[in-house]
Formats: structure tokens, sequence, C-alpha cells
């Protein structure tokens, strides 16, 4: 009865759209790699978790039965997720956010594009344009194969390190995110115009078997996530499901990101691999100031800031101390799960949550999940949020025991802050107050 009440809150959802309709609904195909699934099938994936109106704060997830403390709850890939734009090399897998091991060849390519890489200790698996263009790197092949299926084949053709420098001055990553979305969309679409001519072709070939060569196909080797892959939403399909936050008029430096956006994608409408697919007239019409908008007034309410531990340097004593503090401390997982700015952040919430163990602990990128948005907040959460596999994969454990029907919440923000300081940061970047029991006590 109570998954009866879904549909509802589905179709609810929806009729907040934002971004355009056309857009999000040419994504229908299914895509390759980590299993990308619908808000239905993502919650059957999750039998703990039930999706409910909450009076006064939209949807939240609710315990489906009695719950053990230290239960996972569930785990959750992200549908979309973005390294931090940094001056160094990248030190993350640009598949799952796994870092990686500083190498020299990362050294090398400190001044060229955004991702640059070239063979490394834990093997070359980069992709894209040789010379000075973005080069994307990956942990291992599977996830090089995922990427390339997806987002990164179209991804490797454009010029976004613009897009990047103007992001890292201006402490965004989610325009980067949005980035990434352009490049799934690009590569749907060819993907579906491969798959009418295949259709068109076996037609006219009398049984034969279609020799159009596709760019999409599966990946030869499954992502390096440790176990059974969990499910992800597929963005092009489900992001529309995220609350997002109302803004009139774009502000400036949106305006600026979007028109750097649209500036590096250019180079697929002149490319021969995206003939066909992409026009410049497309790209503009697709990837909209409005289709921008609605994707960052997403991303600034529910985009996840990605906790993982990097590889120790063993020449480095005070990793080394800094390692074994951590150890000790515990994850701090619970502090400050959300990524959007708060007040006093330095940096545009990507500082460290006040966790014991966040001093090992670095942010190598943020991440958007389906499931996981709809988690509402809570001073005293009975969820604690970890990164089991040191990457993007987040994991929900029952903090406590927790009933059944019992709203299950996260913290947005850092927990162990006082009162007022805690209603300032959510009302700033969330718009609400808080009006959990340790709120109403003042504590
Ligand atoms: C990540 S979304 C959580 C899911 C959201 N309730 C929905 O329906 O999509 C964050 C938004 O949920 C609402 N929210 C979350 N926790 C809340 C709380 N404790 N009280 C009131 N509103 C809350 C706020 O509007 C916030 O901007």
């Amino acid at each position: 009865m109570l998954r009866s009440a879904l549909a509802a809150l589905v179709s609810a959802g929806a009729s907040r759209m934002l971004i355009t309709t056309r857009l999000l609904s040419t994504g229908v195909l299914a895509s390759a790699g980590a299993p990308r699934v619908g808000l239905e099938e993502q919650l059957q994936q999750a039998p703990w978790v039930l999706l409910l109106q909450v009076p006064g704060a939209g949807r939240g997830l609710f315990a489906a039965a009695d719950i053990e403390q230290g239960t996972v709850v569930y785990e959750e890939a992200p549908m979309l997720w973005t390294p931090h734009p940094a001056p160094a090399p990248p030190t993350t897998c640009h598949a799952c956010l796994r870092p990686l091991a500083p190498s020299a060849g990362c050294e090398e390519a400190r001044a060229s594009g955004i991702s640059d890489s070239t063979s490394s200790s834990d093997g070359d698996h980069s992709a894209g344009r040789q010379g000075s263009a973005p080069r994307l790197r990956f942990c291992s092949p599977g996830c090089r194969a995922d990427a390339e299926a997806t987002w990164a084949a179209a991804a490797a053709d454009c010029d976004f390190w613009p897009l990047q420098q103007a992001c890292r001055e201006a402490g965004e990553k989610f325009p980067l995110m949005a980035a990434q979305l352009a490049c799934m969309q690009v590569q749907r679409w060819q993907q579906q115009q491969q798959q009418q001519q295949d259709g068109t072709e076996q037609h006219g070939t009398a049984g034969g078997t279609s020799t159009v060569t596709s760019t999409g196909g599966a990946p030869a080797a499954a992502p390096a996530w440790q176990g059974e892959p969990p499910t992800r939403g597929d963005a092009l399909t489900q992001l529309h499901h995220l609350c997002y936050a109302n803004i009139a008029v774009p502000p400036e430096p949106w305006v600026r990101l979007h028109s750097l956006l649209l500036r590096g994608l250019q180079p697929l409408a002149s490319s021969a691999r995206w003939a066909g697919v992409c026009t410049a007239e497309r790209l503009q019409l697709e990837f909209s100031p409005e289709w921008f908008c609605g994707v960052l007034a997403r991303l600034h309410l529910n985009a996840f800031r990605v906790d993982t531990v990097p590889p120790l340097d063993l020449s480095d004593p005070s990793a080394l101390l800094r390692a074994a503090a951590a150890s000790l401390g515990g994850s701090g997982a619970a502090a400050a799960a959300f990524g959007a700015a708060v007040p006093g952040s330095s940096s545009g919430g990507s500082s460290s949550g006040s966790g014991a163990g966040s001093t090992a602990q670095h942010h190598p990128g943020s991440a958007a999940f389906l499931l996981a948005s709809m988690l509402n907040h809570s001073c005293e959460p009975n969820l604690d949020i970890s990164w089991p596999h040191n990457n993007a994969v987040a994991r929900f454990t029952a903090a406590r025991d927790i009933a059944a029907h019992e709203q299950l919440t996260i913290s947005y923000i850092d927990a162990e802050q006082s009162a007022a300081q805690r209603q300032a940061a959510l009302q700033f970047a969330y718009g609400f107050s808080c009006g959990c029991p340790r709120c109403r006590e003042g504590a």
C-alpha cells in the first residue's frame, strides 16, 4: 500500500520539471555499463526503503521495516559526477572518482588539458585527443569502457579546458556535471541514430548483418566496483525528479559558464565522428540557458561531496600520521553530506567535514544520486554515509536502530555546529528551517 503512493509522487516530481521536456524525454534507451535505471526500479533494488510525502518537506525516504543499527540500508552509484577542478594534474578516476596514485606522467601533464594523463604506475587508461587537448584518466579498463560507452567518447572530442579554468576560479563544480550530462545526451543521440540505421539496414538486406559500427557498444570489462555493481539513476531521464531551487534570473557567473560550456561542445559540430548527430544549432537549442539553469538549480540542492582516501605517500611521515589518526577516529561520514555552499565555508562547501576522520580524507569530486536525493535532513540523522569502495559509490548505514516507517535522514551540514550556525547554514544553502528534535531543544 505504501509503495502504491510512488506513482503519484513520481508524477508530482515530474510536474515540477524545469529542464526542457524535449531534452529529457529523448534519453530512453538503456545504457551500457553499470545499470542505469529509473526511480521505481531503483526503489525495488533498495527493499529497506520507501518513498513517501513528508508534510512541509516534500518527499522523503522511510524505513520499510525495523532496521538494526549497523545495517547497510542501501548503496548507490551516482548518475552524474565530476572531479573537482584543481590546478594540479588529475589524481582521480574520471569514471568512479577513485583516487589515483600520483605518477611521473601526471606531473608532466600539469600545464596541458583539464584531465591530461600519460602512462602511470597503475596502467595508462587515459582517453582523448593527443597534445594539449583534454584527456581523461581512468583507474581501470572497465572504468574507461563504461565511461566511453556513455559520455567520455563525446567529452574527449570537446574542449572543456576554459570551462574547467573558469570553474576553478569561481569555486564552481556543477557546470562540469552539466557538461558530462550534455556529453551523455550527445552519445545517446548517436546510439539512437545507430539503432535506427541498424533497423533500416536489416530491413534492406534480406537477413544480412549490419556492418555499421557503433561507438556506444557494451564495455569489454566491468567497471571497477567491488562485488555487484549498485544501480545508478539514468541522468538523462531521471534528473527531473530532483527538487530544485527556483531561480528567476540566472546569476551572471552562470551566464558566462554556460557560454563556456556551449563553446566547449562546439568541436562536436565540426567533427566527422559526430556528423549527423551534432549541429551547432542542435547544441544551442538543446543545451540552452534554461537547460543549464535547471541542471544547476538541481545540483546545488542535491549533489554530494565525495570523501575518499588518497593513496598513502610512504615518503611523507605526516601523511602516515594523518592516516593513523583517521583510522582511530572513524570515518566522519555523517558530517556535511552535501556539497552546497554554506555560510563561512571558504571553498563553497568543499571544505572537509568536521568528523574525526576527515583529516586524511580529501574531496575529489561531487556526485548526484537519484534515490539519495530524496533523503531529508536532520541534525540527529539516523543514517551514516560512507564511501566503502573508495570511489563515488555511496553507502547508507543505520546509525542507530530505526523503527519501521520512521523517516531516514542524513545531515546536510556539519552537525557539530551550534543550533544557530546549523539553522543559518540550512537556511542559506537549502532554504528551510530545521525542525528536528535537537533544533527544537536549541541543542
Ligand atoms: C535533497 S532534497 C531532499 C528531498 C526533497 N524533500 C524532495 O522532495 O525532493 C533537499 C530539499 O528537501 C527539503 N528538506 C530537506 N530536509 C528538510 C527538513 N528537515 N525540513 C524541511 N525541508 C527539508 C528542502 O526543501 C531541501 O532543499
